[in-house]
């Protein structure tokens, strides 16, 4: 996978993803769960907020590791879990090709797995998610970007 893949973008801001985050979780809310297993990094965030609204104090990882910015490289576990996922929600943030989701899935076959953002190629190995974007949008997170001055429209435009 290139750059080349993406021909959009799509920015989210800390509010959308909290809000977003939250929504997933009200279609949650009758299911219980023995912990979360978040997918770093990206799922950590979301991990979080979904424990904070699910009232759940048990929280595992699954390091991995796929993309270095928009290229994607070699998957590599750095950690993972000693079961099944058998009543476990697993978290990530997103999935793209679903090269994490799948391997992410034979480690814990048994989780319930949500995303909040999933793209077509993706979303048949996660049991939940909350929008579709897609495939050739890539996802600004919050955790990204920065707030930065921009010029005056007149400065760009006529200068
Ligand atoms: O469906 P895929 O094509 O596998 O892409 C989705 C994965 O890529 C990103 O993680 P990344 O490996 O970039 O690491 P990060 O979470 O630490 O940013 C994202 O957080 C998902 O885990
Ligand atoms: N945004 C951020 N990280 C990602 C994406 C994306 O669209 N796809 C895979 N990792
Ligand atoms: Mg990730």
């Amino acid at each position: 996978m290139s750059t080349h893949r993406y021909h959009q973008h799509f920015t989210v801001s800390w509010d959308q993803l909290h809000r977003d985050v939250r929504e997933l979780c009200h279609r949650l809310i009758e299911r219980d769960f023995k912990g979360i297993v978040a997918i770093t990094r990206g799922g950590l965030i979301p991990a979080a907020l979904i424990a904070r609204e699910l009232n759940v104090r048990l929280i595992d990882t699954v390091c991995i590791k796929s993309y270095d910015h928009m290229g994607q490289g070699g998957l590599e576990v750095m950690k993972g879990v000693d079961h099944d996922g058998d009543g476990w929600l697993l978290v990530d943030d997103l999935v793209d090709t679903g090269k994490t989701a799948r391997k992410v899935r034979e480690m814990l076959p048994r989780a319930h797995f949500v995303t909040v953002y999933a793209k077509p190629e993706g979303r048949p190995l996660v049991d939940q998610y909350l929008t579709e974007v897609a495939q050739d949008c890539w996802i600004q997170f919050p955790w990204d970007m920065g707030i930065a001055y921009v010029e005056p429209l007149v400065d760009q435009v006529k200068r």
